[in-house]
């Protein structure tokens, strides 16, 4: 297994004249798992296929240890990738389909059993593939992602379909794999799944890089407190703790209602007292990191100054 890092650089892909990647760069180290999180349509797997080569991006750069996909003399040793889990013939045995993949890319059969042991798949290895659930074609792919023991995974929604067992199981796995130190790229676009599996998180929207950091660093941004505010005079708030150094926007789940970050509940009820304002409500509310998540996509979407699809369950 050789270490390699994902280096993505200015890349852009147009589809009938819509930029569906618009301009992205980002870098994912070996040792971790790199969550790659954004609403639907966000351009998720587009970036993926142009990674695996699969996609010809119409500007900019992916490379897997500094060389483009098709550029590794034997690709799936450097990197393994699940993007469609029900690829595999229907008519093949778990076990022949992976036998077949291994001898058209020079890879020892032995390892066959190797990654269906892995994978938990022993016990169905000669079943039909036709005949499998999506947990269980998820696994098959995962096992085929492994074969050639790569440096780099890159995993397109690889928890979809799996029971929440099956769940628990992959992300244990895909922490083990970053511990031998791969590379560990895994799409989403349920950021509580990423939040649970990941150590670092790569955020787009529409295309464009929203924010690349720790899930950590993720949490702490999330875990800011935002202050909800009713008062007679909206318009005096605002102004009021805009003085203070504060912003304040309208409270999207209610009307007539301002949010307000970067002052605490005490100092906007002493501040609003002095000016003489009457407050109906004032009530301290903590965002989530979902809550923040939402928020950045939503902004991404104002970003382009059109909504031309709603952000799947934002409330702005
Ligand atoms: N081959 C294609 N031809 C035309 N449009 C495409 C093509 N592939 C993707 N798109 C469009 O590009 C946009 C981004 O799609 P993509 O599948 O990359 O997003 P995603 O973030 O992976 O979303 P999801 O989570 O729904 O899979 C979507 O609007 C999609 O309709």
């Amino acid at each position: 297994m050789t270490k390699a890092t994902i280096e993505v650089s200015g890349l852009v892909k147009t589809y009938a004249k819509k930029r569906v990647v618009d301009g992205l760069s980002f870098t994912v180290n070996p040792g971790t798992v790199t969550g790659f999180l954004g609403p639907n349509g966000a351009g998720k797997s587009t970036t993926l296929r142009m990674l695996l080569g699969l996609t010809r991006p119409d500007a900019g750069t992916a490379l897997i240890g500094g060389r483009g996909y098709h550029e590794h003399p034997e690709p799936l040793r450097v990197v393994g990738a699940l993007m469609d889990a029900r690829w595999a013939h229907p008519k093949r045995s778990a076990r022949a389909h992976l036998t077949w993949l291994a001898r058209s890319n020079r890879i020892p059969v032995q390892r066959v059993d190797e990654v269906l042991a892995q994978v938990g798949l022993t016990d169905v290895a000669g079943k039909r593939v036709g005949g499998f659930s999506l947990g269980m074609a998820q696994r098959l792919g995962l096992a085929g992602a492994l074969l050639g023991d790569p440096g780099v995974l890159v995993l397109d929604e690889p928890a979809n379909g799996l029971d929440p067992e099956g769940i628990a199981w992959m992300r244990g796995l895909l922490r083990a794999l970053a511990a031998e130190g791969r590379t560990v790229f895994v799409s989403s676009h349920l950021l509580a799944e990423m939040a649970q599996l990941a150590d670092d998180v790569v955020m787009i929207g529409r295309g464009k890089l929203i924010t690349q950091g720790s899930v950590t660093d993720l949490t702490s941004l999330s875990s800011t407190e935002e202050v909800l505010v009713r008062a007679e005079e909206p318009e005096r708030l605002r102004d009021l703790v805009v003085e203070h150094g504060a912003t304040a926007v309208e409270a999207p789940e209610r009307a007539e209602a301002l949010l307000v970050s970067g002052m605490s509940s005490e100092d906007i009820g002493r501040a609003a007292a002095r000016a003489g304002l009457v407050l109906f409500e004032l009530a301290p509310r903590r965002r989530t990191v979902e809550d923040a998540y939402l928020k950045l996509t939503a902004d991404s979407v104002e970003y382009r100054g059109s909504v031309q699809q709603p952000v799947e369950g934002s409330r702005a």
